[in-house]
């Protein structure tokens, strides 16, 4: 059945129509994004939801989608989607990083002139037959000191942009490398530094527990006198009373606000003060931006649905469209490692190594890793996935570590996966062979070569004769096939353990009596997604 997409809110009809020309049921309702119960009702029937922030998607809303598999934002700021929640059910969260950076950073200087000439008061003056060419001194911006906050994408536009208007850029961001800072003809500074030299404020960072309110009564105090502050990113950036008062008082000499504490913006303290130009959270509104973010969000969500490439997820490492059939036969196999060491494991676990040796290491390893911790997790929760299983593990205070390595031993590549519980370390290694098969070829550090199969019968015991008579005696009895019986051992007459491919599962009856073996050490039934 051809998985089906909810667009919730208004979106170019490019994304309407790549959904369709890719096979994806789209239904277009521009207006339920803002009808939070209308949506409540209906989301249960939508592998995809499209948005962009007038939608909220909150945790009850994600509890309710029940068939949801991907949230795209046809955008950049996730805020407005509780992106713990989605991962926990396993859900993708994506968004479109740069189809409207250059967009809004052009609306920031838009509003770093209009701000700087008082644009939109001189026009209503000038329309209402005034002609106050006196109360309109602006002040030029050549040579003036631009100050960043937060120089990534649409920071580092601006940041060109400031430099080509002739001004002296700085910026404060902790990710900033000193060459990037160079390569942008720029000065990268700490906070302070910029609130004290800079003459205009703009702020391009995302709304995080760090940057809330970091435009506050306290930071303005460190300010020149007759700054201009331009906000285009996320309006709790600012705390908009403490900005007001510095405006009342002449502190702050006039700000750009494209953005609000409470959207849409009904009442503000900012409204009605001399020199504050507002737009309704338009920086990304062009013609250009909207057609970029649509097709983007549309193509990628397609992607996703249909051949289950990943590109700019939030919690989820991305798996391109061609990398896909290459990790595919290694994703299973990490799946399967955790999973072996998931239903083998009945302690809690602390730590996970995983070792990917020769091909795998040059591949994706992140998501092999959330294949792996899913295929980990899965026998202690039914529900999670290569999405949520690294935040599962996490929660879970499990340490996950990841070696890679070149090629060290007889196959093109490996992966091996140890877990420490706090009584004893186990591992498991497997390989992918060219059929896409998965194998085992270690256990506990003994070496086999077993093909995985869909119901498989693990024992351990000291290696002396009769095993096999027994356990083949124990299956036949009970009238069960087995495929492949195959054996390890550390050394003559130490530890061994025997891996048997299965038909059918074995009654849990039958498993007590191969317990109670005295041969048998560990005896466990597992059963692979294979
Ligand atoms: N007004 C609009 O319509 C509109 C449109 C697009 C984006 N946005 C918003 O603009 C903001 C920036 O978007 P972007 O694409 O440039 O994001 P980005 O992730 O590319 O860049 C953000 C930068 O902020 C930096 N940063 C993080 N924490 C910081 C801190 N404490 N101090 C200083 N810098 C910090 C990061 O290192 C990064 O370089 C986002 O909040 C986004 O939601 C608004
Ligand atoms: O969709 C919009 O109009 C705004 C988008 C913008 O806030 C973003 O973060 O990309």
């Amino acid at each position: 059945m051809a998985p089906r997409v909810l667009v919730s809110d208004q979106l170019s009809p490019t994304a309407v129509q790549i959904f369709k020309d890719r096979g994806v049921e789209v239904d277009y309702l521009p207006d339920l994004g803002k009808d939070k119960d209308a949506l409540l009702a209906v989301i249960d029937q939508y592998d995809g939801l499209a948005i962009r922030s007038a939608t909220k998607v909150t945790e009850k809303l994600i509890a309710a989608a029940t068939k949801l598999k991907v949230v795209g934002r046809a955008g950049i700021g996730v805020d407005n989607v509780d992106i713990p929640a989605a991962s926990r059910k396993g859900i993708i969260v994506m968004n479109t990083p740069f189809g409207n950076s250059i967009t809004t950073a052009e609306h920031a200087i838009a509003l770093m002139f209009a701000v700087a000439r008082q644009l939109p008061a001189a026009d209503i003056s000038t329309q209402a037959g005034k002609w106050e060419k006196n109360r309109f001194m602006g002040v030029e911006i050549t040579g003036k000191v631009l100050g960043i906050i937060g120089c990534g994408n649409i920071g580092a536009i601006v940041a060109s942009r400031g430099v080509g208007l002739k001004m002296k850029v700085i910026a404060f961001d902790p990710f900033l490398s000193a060459d990037r800072a160079a390569q942008l003809g720029i000065e990268k500074v700490e906070l302070e530094t910029l609130f004290k030299r800079a003459d205009f404020i703009t702020l391009h960072t995302p709304m995080t527990e760090k940057t809330k309110g970091i435009i506050d009564a306290k930071a303005i105090a460190q300010m020149k006198d007759g700054v201009r502050i331009i906000n285009c990113a996320r309006g709790g950036l600012v705390v908009e009373k403490d900005l007001a008062e510095a405006i009342k008082s002449g502190k702050v000499a006039g700000a750009g606000v494209d953005v609000f504490e409470t959207e849409p913006a009904k009442d503000s303290p900012l409204f009605g003060l001399d020199n504050v130009v507002c737009t309704p959270h338009l920086g990304a509104s062009t013609e250009e931006a909207q057609e970029n973010v649509a097709l983007q969000v549309a193509e990628q969500m397609s992607d996703y649905l249909i051949s289950g490439a990943v590109q700019n997820a939030l919690n989820m490492p991305s798996i391109s469209a061609e990398e896909a059939p290459l990790l595919t036969p290694f994703v299973k196999l990490a799946e399967i490692l955790g999973s072996f060491v998931g239903q083998v494991t009945e302690d809690p676990i602390k730590a996970v190594e995983i070792v990917y040796d020769g091909a795998p290491g040059a591949m994706n390893t992140r998501a092999l890793t959330s294949a792996a911790l899913a295929g980990l997790l899965k026998p202690l929760m039914q529900s999670v996935n290569m999405v949520s299983a690294p935040l599962m593990a996490k929660e879970r205070g499990i340490i996950v570590s990841e070696v890679r390595r070149d090629k060290s031993g007889v196959f093109d590549g490996y992966i091996k996966l140890t877990v420490t519980t706090e009584k004893f370390s186990r591992s498991v290694a497997g390989t992918s062979f060219s059929d896409g098969k998965p194998r085992f070829i270690q256990i506990k550090d003994i070496n086999m070569e077993a093909e995985v199969g869909r119901h498989m019968l693990y024992t351990t015991n000291h290696d002396e004769p009769g095993v096999i008579g027994e356990l083949g005696t124990m299956c036949s009895k009970n009238n069960i096939n087995i495929a492949n019986f195959h054996l390890g051992r550390n050394t003559k007459g130490g530890d061994a353990i025997a891996m048997l491919y299965l038909d059918e599962p074995l009654e849990e009856a039958v498993m007590a009596e191969i317990r109670s073996l005295k041969k048998i050490g560990q005896a466990k039934l597992l059963s692979f997604d294979v």
